[in-house]
């Protein structure tokens, strides 16, 4: 994630802060964000009971008070803004929900339910974006919240007092302030500190990724605005009942509040055109193959292990153990911040939740090995992409004549990728259809037997064969949970054109048949209709290569990867179903896995005529 770019998707929307938290304004304004700012005039009332967890009542009142600034921006004058930000935080002790302290009494209060414990800040967050539909506005709210855990040290009572006494406890939920004297109560901090200081900026960014860069589909919530308005077209929503007496004095502009004023004035001397919108999409993808080549050297170094066993760590603790240069080390560390990959903290450098889980080496959804292989072979392959597109995919048909020697390494990298990639989501093709009327199945190219497991798992009748090569087969061992495969799981070496096909109820192809050209593919679904018995099935899991040009983005990468390496042919799903039946497969099913990028066919042999 680059972090810019994201909040660049604000830019040319009109953005209101229904807040009147100081600090909230610093933090969004601090990141880059052009916004205005118009207080939520709701109250904070809401039954705390009624909500199953207090980050639910934080996410509920962070929605009522963006809400309420919504409603009364198009109330005015029948517009509301594109989109407004509302948040709340809260602390929780002891089952307790602390907000502001109504006076001294009860900050000391607060302060001594923390005193010497650990406790939790929330902070709920509310983005909503606006429209006027048939003359009424329609919002869009997308919620979510953020945890932080804090612990105090023991205080004394003078210090307390001491502390309440400075004034700084009285706007602040829970009773201090992280960012200032309040920080010295505190012993430490677990989480996002921006988020104890009322907005978790980091969560914010992902959820703009989220919003803005949905897979699959991009940027359909676009909205054009050429410029943002005139701060003062709302003057009268200032806090001060009636409208109040200075014009600037109710919306607070943050940076954009001056740019916006700007622009008005040149467009009424009708002398200056507005810039174009700035196109942050196209720069983001103009520099995209460096943010995946930091990725890559980030993996390949190892950097992710690293920070995994042992962090925070300063650029050079990193750099001593990765055996890289200091200055180097640091620019990738930072490469990766922006990334959304690393945090960077005053004690150094974390590995992001995603980065622990996906990019260091070991781990069981560790997809390590398939960016070592997309460095290693894609990355070069799609240096000759114009290559194939001028003379056609046979120009790059082949590429490097493999080294004996290495073709071991090779393998075994290719199995690694593939494991990383089936183990996320061997689950969602095992239970897409319900297979228990199968007591066995053969998985053919079935490779470590990430799916064969999740199909024993599944169905505790399922005995599992996994066919394929012997080349392949020799290094599963490796792959096997606990070092074994289960007793209802076996492997048998063949080749799937020539050898016998073992015996199943079930056989299933899963990312084997765009591989292959279609003869080749007929060949094999003649071999596997030939072998299965009426009554049995097909389970067929492939990424697609659909005409629905909303599905466009995420068909790229397959479509461009068969033109470099020619062999396969992308399919759509019509097409896999078609192929299916012609080998007298009825009953074809069709679902979709893994957030729609796998396309999964479940058929069934018809008695022949
Ligand atoms: C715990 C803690 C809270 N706070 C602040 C963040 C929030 O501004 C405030 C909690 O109150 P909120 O009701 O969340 O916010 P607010 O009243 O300041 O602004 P508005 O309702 O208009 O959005 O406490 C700190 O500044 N530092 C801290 O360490």
């Amino acid at each position: 994630m680059a972090l810019s770019p994201v909040i660049g998707k604000l830019l040319h929307k009109r953005v209101v802060l229904a807040s009147a938290s100081p600090r909230r304004r610093e933090i969004l304004s601090q990141a880059g964000l052009r916004f205005e700012v118009v207080p939520s005039r709701f109250k904070e009332t809401l039954d705390k009971a009624s909500f199953p967890a207090p980050y639910a009542y934080a996410m509920e009142t962070a929605k009522q008070k963006a809400l309420e600034v919504a409603a009364r921006m198009y109330q005015k004058d029948l517009r509301a803004p594109d989109v407004v930000i509302g948040a709340d935080t809260i602390v929780t002790v002891g089952g307790l929900i602390l907000e502001k302290p109504v006076d001294k009494q009860d900050a000391y209060r607060m302060l001594s339910m923390l005193n010497g414990k650990e406790h939790s800040v929330f902070t709920g967050v509310a983005i909503i974006h606006c429209c006027s539909k048939g003359g009424q506005l329609d919002t869009d709210v997308c919620q979510f919240h953020e945890e932080t855990t804090v612990r105090f040290s023991r205080l004394s009572e003078e210090l307390l007092w001491e502390y309440i006494d400075s004034g700084e406890p009285m706007d602040k939920a829970g009773g201090y302030g992280i960012q200032a004297l309040g920080g010295m109560l505190v012993e430490y901090v677990r989480g996002d500190f921006l988020n104890v200081v009322g907005f978790p900026l980091n969560h914010f960014c992902k959820k703009l990724v989220e919003l803005y860069y949905p897979p699959g589909r991009h940027d359909v919530r676009r909205v054009k605005h050429d410029s943002i308005p005139a701060v003062d077209t709302f003057e009268d929503l200032s806090d001060v009942e009636g409208g109040g007496s200075d014009p600037a004095g109710g919306i607070e502009g943050g940076p954009g509040g001056q740019a916006a004023a700007g622009t008005r004035g040149a467009e009424a001397n009708g002398a200056v055109e507005s810039p174009p919108p700035f196109p942050a999409d196209l720069l983001e993808l103009i520099d995209g193959f460096k943010a995946s080549k930091a990725l890559f050297t980030a993996c390949k170094l190892k950097v992710f292990d690293v920070l995994k066993d042992e962090a925070p760590l300063k650029a050079a603790e990193v750099a001593g153990r990765i055996d890289a240069s200091v200055c180097g080390t640091g620019r990738l560390l930072d490469a990766c911040v922006a990334l959304g990959l690393l945090e960077k903290t005053d004690g150094g450098y974390r590995n992001t939740e995603v980065a622990s889980r996906h990019l260091a080496s070991d781990g069981e959804y560790s997809l390590h090995g398939l960016v070592t292989r997309h460095d290693d072979h894609a990355w070069e392959l799609f240096t000759r992409l114009e290559v194939a597109v001028r003379q056609g995919p046979n120009a790059v048909a082949g590429g490097k004549v493999e080294d004996p020697a290495q073709s071991q390494q090779t393998t075994l990298q290719f199995m690694r990728a593939m494991h990383g990639l089936s183990k996320l989501t061997a689950r969602r093709v095992a239970t897409a259809f319900d297979l228990s009327r199968f007591t066995s199945a053969c998985d053919l190219g079935g490779c470590t037997g990430a799916l064969a497991h999740e199909l024993a798992h599944e169905y505790p009748r399922m005995r599992v064969t996994v066919f394929d090569l012997p080349d392949v087969l020799e290094h599963v061992a490796c792959f096997q949970p606990g070092g074994r495969p289960s007793e209802r799981i076996s492997f048998v070496p063949g080749d799937f054109f020539k050898d016998s096909l073992p015996e199943a109820e079930l056989y299933v192809l899963s990312r084997i048949l765009h591989d292959w050209p279609d003869d080749q593919v007929h060949a094999l679904l003649g071999r596997l209709s030939g072998r299965c018995k009426p009554g049995g099935g097909v389970l067929v899991a492939e990424e697609t290569v659909d005409e629905d040009p909303a599905a466009a983005r995420s068909n790229l990468a397959a479509a461009l990867s068969l033109l470099v390496r020619p062999r396969g042919r992308g399919r759509s799903g019509a097409e896999y179903r078609d192929l299916l039946e012609q080998h007298g497969f009825r009953d074809v099913r069709v679902a979709a896995a893994a957030g729609g990028a796998l396309h999964l066919l479940l058929g069934t042999r018809a008695s022949p005529p």
